[in-house]
């Protein structure tokens, strides 16, 4: 199962992410996160992840001229659009990048299962994420989980990550409910919003080992 671990902004935190087993390691360009980080830093801290994990870079309605310098500094392996970017945009997007793209979609009711449809066969994967809470000014990394019962009206066979609000205490409840194809995390391992715990993170996918090793058994 693939995990990404979200809002990386220092060596140790993607060390440890790299090291619990990532599949992705994910860095936000939106200067309002508090996990913001400059594309210039998000290229040295992708290195470690060349050959072991895919780089995200995670941006919000971005420009073409924002997500040129993103992509030129970073070369990310895969772009995450966390905004309100229209099926249209995201086939410009990647006509014009080249790159794989992730479509975040906020869920909070049975109908915003109907917005997956357009996005079929333009985006790559999806992200499934809660709706930010009231006076949020982020779009993702609120912390907040959504009806995960949800997700069993999803068409079979969607590629997608289940997020919002994952932590190594729910994260057994969310895959026994979800079977999901890939999980994100990213305020479920921080000491603060913004800061990385690699002791956090390693518990998170000590969680996810014995989650699995349960269902197996
Ligand atoms: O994390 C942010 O600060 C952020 C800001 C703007 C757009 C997206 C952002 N996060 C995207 C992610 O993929 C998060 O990992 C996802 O929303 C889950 O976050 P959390 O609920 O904190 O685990």
């Amino acid at each position: 199962m693939d995990i990404k671990i979200c809002g990386l902004n220092t060596e140790k935190s993607v060390a440890a992410a790299l090291d619990g087993g990532a599949s992705h390691v994910g860095f936000i360009f939106f200067p309002k996160s508090p996990r913001n980080i400059a594309p210039e830093d998000a290229g040295r801290l992708r290195q470690a992840a060349i050959g072991r994990a895919n780089a995200v870079a995670v941006t919000v309605d971005a420009t073409d001229s924002e997500l040129e310098r993103i992509i030129s500094t970073v070369k990310p392996d895969m772009l995450q659009l966390h905004g309100k970017e229209a099926p249209e945009r995201i086939g410009e997007i990647k006509q014009r990048f080249g790159l794989p793209v992730m479509k975040a979609l906020a869920i909070s009711t049975a109908d915003d299962l109907n917005r997956i449809a357009p996005f079929k066969g333009i985006a790559d994967r999806f992200l499934f994420d809660a709706k930010p809470p009231a006076g949020s000014q982020l779009p993702g990394g609120n912390g907040v989980s959504f009806d995960w019962t949800l997700l069993s009206k999803l068409p079979a066979g969607l590629d997608y990550l289940l997020s919002g609000g994952i932590n190594s205490e729910n994260v057994a409840e969310a895959l026994r409910m979800t079977n999901p194809p890939g999980l994100d995390i990213s305020s479920g391992v921080e000491r603060t919003p913004g800061v990385k715990d690699p002791a956090l993170i390693a518990a998170f996918f000590a969680a996810v080992r014995r989650a699995s090793a349960q269902s197996v058994v």
